[in-house]
């Protein structure tokens, strides 16, 4: 059963021009991304804020949308990004201030894309391999806002994503992390293979990622403070209690905003 969107926002006419009739569900889904990360920018973004800026293919749509804003509106923000994939991006469109390091800031929003939201907005995060950064940016951040496309959501996490939770470990330590992931919760910890060369994907932080194929629904924040607990691991994809709010990009054009259920 899909989990109900909370709550609908129409769009004004400069995001509904951004449809053009998509013909297939990668292209609905490409829409939906950019509905998302505009509808992010431009109601959590104002003028002389610090920004941590997430990594991935929505998030492109956010960086264009505030690099766009920066130019009209002459807005002075400063971006700290996750990866190397965003700073190169938005050094590429040179509008926008960034910072490499989180160390004088304060930051009034992050905003960031995500691989499956459940209904009390749990992320799994990571299939770009980014997550240590984007737990640190989001960690540091008054608001963390999250965008996606309507793939994304899903009543429980596993149902939609179906690769499993991304773990960052030191690379000397994949195996016994994987074996013990293995045995203490099931499923399988596989470690992440390049596509272009023969070998791991290497992160940002010269680290390995396993990606832990769960069997079952867990209690995700007890599951994700046991892994970290493991000697090895870095980081893992699970992001619990962190998100405030999270924009889908819906199929039919609308935005969905769903806000964490209220106990
Ligand atoms: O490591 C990558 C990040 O966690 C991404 O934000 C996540 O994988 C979602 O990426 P995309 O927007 O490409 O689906």
């Amino acid at each position: 059963m899909r989990p109900v969107i909370f709550s609908q926002i129409s769009l004004d006419l400069k995001h509904t021009r951004l449809f053009r009739s998509p013909s297939n569900t990668d292209d609905m889904a490409e829409e939906a991304k950019k509905l998302a990360g505009y509808a992010a920018v431009d109601n959590h973004v104002q003028n002389n804020q610090v920004v941590g800026v997430g990594s991935g293919s929505t998030i492109v749509y956010a960086v264009d949308r505030l690099a766009e804003r920066v130019r009209q509106e002459k807005l002075n923000i400063v971006c700290v990004p996750t990866s190397f994939q965003v700073s190169v991006r938005m050094c590429l469109l040179s509008a926008v201030l960034c910072s490499s390091s989180l160390t004088p800031y304060q930051l009034d929003v992050a905003i960031d894309g995500a691989d499956e939201v459940d209904a009390a907005l749990t992320l799994i995060k990571g299939g770009g391999g980014c997550l240590t950064q984007e737990k640190i940016v989001a960690s540091c951040a008054k608001h963390f806002i999250v965008i996606a496309d309507f793939r994304k959501d899903s009543s429980a996490l596993g149902q939609q994503w179906k690769k499993g939770v991304p773990i960052e470990v030191i690379p000397m330590a994949y195996v016994p992390v994987s074996r013990t992931i293995a045995k203490r919760f099931g499923g399988e910890a596989v470690l992440r293979m390049a596509v272009s060369k023969a070998g791991p994907v290497v992160t940002d932080n010269s680290n390995f990622i396993l990606d832990w194929k769960f069997e079952h629904i867990h209690n995700w924040k007890e599951v994700n403070i046991a892994i970290k607990m493991i000697p090895g691991v870095v980081e893992t994809g699970l992001f619990v209690g962190m998100a405030e709010r999270v924009y889908f990009g819906m199929e039919d054009g609308n935005v969905g905003v769903r806000d964490p259920p209220v106990n």
